[in-house]
């Protein structure tokens, strides 16, 4: 049984399919109070959170068991990443599902700033006053926007204002231009360029170490005066005494704020400013997007903790867009070499360096962590997994490169692994996946052979002379090992053979020793994989 318990609100939607998992035992904490919350979560599985719950050092110090944080939502800023993954904890988010939410709150905090209708509505039904002067607007046609991170959100805003008439310049220095400019933006390289000539500014970056307090006093200052600002993004982008500051002076005209730095914010001093329309991180707030995310989630959830799948995982280091079925495989044997690695050299690895060819080329980060999976599940007892693995290598000086293999090969995809272990000894192998599901291993250490790296393998270095492999079959089947599969290579010059010997069982150490008693035996070594 998994225990999972659900800390803020989520939709029913995503309770549903929690409850219908037989193996889950569910829970709803979305009412305890947050500094008691870590306590009662000592034997949780999994937590479903919300930009409610900070999840840091200490709040996961009491969660001992926990294997996977779910967060319906886009923003992971409250939680502390690194330390979940040097527990081994999976993060996910579910950056999608309030994309839409989020857009539509922005332009209505934006067409709230041009019209005030928040002010006149308040006016006429609680005041009783039909003012048709004071709340006279400004329109949105043919203003500038600019648009600061142009991500999911930012860029369905940039469409949205665009339908109004109104023009749009982006700075987002991580984006391909052509994002902004196939839809008719225009992109700038520094955002003083953007402060200058918007007459509205919206923000949609993440919280980051560069993002935070990215407005401040000096950019206000750059801004035309009469500015309008918005950020439905997080609280701390906009330095919050600077807007004050901005608000006060009249500089800017309006602004239109979803969140705030420190959260709950009920006493802001920005209330005090008729024209700053406030709302308490509403930008998800849709029913639709909350059953986007609570699904989701709940999905997501379910089978990371079973094995089944990672989307949406935030702190597992695999940085492709998309990987093929057969990279998939690829990534399978890389950690079965990286296994096979380390269960060989039997000792400290301090580089391993894996050379990628073809197709897979484009998978190298994912190779690299899949090997490095592969490597330390046998050097070390502590659980390692997809997230830990590389925190757990840099903190045993295992040193984990990936490059382009340059050489030529007969093969369409190949994979090489190079480990230096001990005083600069080296060894290579060398695999390949043949058609689904027949990854093999088809090189060692200057051997060309081919084996499926699967089961208990004996690998068996000799000098290449008649009579010994026969012994090699006497004393196993002596001892009642069945061998299924056997597979030799040579290499003439030196004078030497290499096998790959695969037993129906697992062979004990005594066994290794009589095989390495015969004369001409160079080496010996079992792998289990
Ligand atoms: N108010 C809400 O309820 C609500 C709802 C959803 C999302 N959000 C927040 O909105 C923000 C945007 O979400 P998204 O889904 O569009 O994210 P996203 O990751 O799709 O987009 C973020 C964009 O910001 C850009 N960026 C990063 N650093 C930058 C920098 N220094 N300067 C300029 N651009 C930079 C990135 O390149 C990216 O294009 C996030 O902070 C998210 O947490 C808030
Ligand atoms: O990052 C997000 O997804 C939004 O800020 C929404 O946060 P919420 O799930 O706490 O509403």
């Amino acid at each position: 049984m998994y225990k999972v318990v659900v800390c803020d609100t989520i939709s029913d939607a995503g309770i549903e399919i929690l409850k219908k998992e037989k193996d889950i035992e569910l829970q709803i904490k979305s009412d305890v109070n947050k500094k008691e919350l870590p306590k009662q979560l000592t034997d949780a599985d999994a937590i479903i959170t919300r930009s409610s719950t900070t999840i840091d050092k200490e709040f996961l110090s009491f969660c001992e068991n926990l294997k996977v944080i779910g967060r319906a939502g886009v923003g992971v800023d409250n939680i502390d990443l690194d330390e979940a993954s040097k527990r081994g904890i999976v993060v996910l988010n579910m950056p999608t599902g309030n994309t839409l939410a989020a857009t539509e709150h922005t332009m209505t905090h934006m067409l709230n700033c041009l019209r005030f209708m928040p002010n006149a509505n308040y006016e006429l039904k609680y005041k009783h006053k039909w003012d048709r002067k004071k709340w006279m607007g400004i329109e949105l046609y043919g203003k500038t926007v600019g648009i600061i991170g142009m991500g999911r959100i930012g860029s369905r805003v940039a469409i949205r204002v665009m339908s109004f008439g109104a023009n749009v310049v982006v700075y987002d220095p991580y984006i391909p231009k052509e994002k902004a400019t196939k839809i008719g933006a225009k992109i700038v390289d520094n955002l003083d360029e953007l402060l200058k000539v918007s007459d509205i500014i919206t923000i949609h970056t993440p919280k980051t170490e560069e993002t935070y307090n990215m407005i401040d006093k000096e950019e206000i200052e750059k801004m035309k005066d009469g500015v309008i600002l918005i950020n439905c993004a997080r609280g701390g982008l906009y330095n919050e005494k600077a807007l004050y500051e901005g608000l006060k002076s009249g500089k800017i005209r309006a602004l239109g704020i979803d969140v705030f730095e420190n959260e709950p914010q009920l006493n802001h001093p920005l209330f005090e400013f008729d024209n700053v329309f406030a709302t308490p991180h509403l930008g998800a707030n849709t029913y639709e997007s909350q059953i986007r995310v609570g699904e989701g989630i709940a999905r997501s959830v379910v089978d990371a903790l079973k094995g089944r799948g990672y989307e949406n995982a935030v702190n597992i280091k695999m940085e492709e867009e998309e990987i093929t079925e057969l990279g998939k495989q690829f990534l399978g044997l890389a950690e079965r070499m990286g296994s096979f690695l380390s269960q060989y050299i039997k000792s400290f690895i301090k580089r391993v360096t894996i050379y990628a060819h073809g197709e897979i080329e484009s998978c190298t980060n994912s190779l690299g962590l899949f090997s490095s999976v592969g490597i330390l599940k046998n050097m070390i007892d502590e659980h390692v997994n997809y997230v830990n693995a590389p925190y757990l290598a840099k903190e045993r000086g295992l040193e984990i490169e990936t490059k382009i293999y340059d050489k030529a090969t007969e093969f369409k995809n190949y994979l090489l692994l190079e480990a230096e272990y001990d005083d600069n000894k080296k060894i290579e192998i060398g695999g390949t996946v043949f058609e689904p599901n027949k990854a093999r291993i088809v090189y060692m250490d200057g051997f060309d052979m081919e084996i499926e790296l699967t089961g208990n393998i004996i690998v068996f270095r000799n000098y290449d002379k008649p009579g010994i492999i026969g012994k090699v079959g006497e004393i196993l089947g002596k001892h009642n090992i069945n061998i299924a599969d056997f597979r030799l290579g040579r290499k003439q010059a030196l004078g030497e053979a290499l096998s790959f010997i695969k037993v129906d069982q697992e062979v004990n150490d005594a066994i290794l020793k009589e095989i390495l008693s015969i004369d001409g035996a160079i080496s010996i070594a079992k792998v289990k994989i």
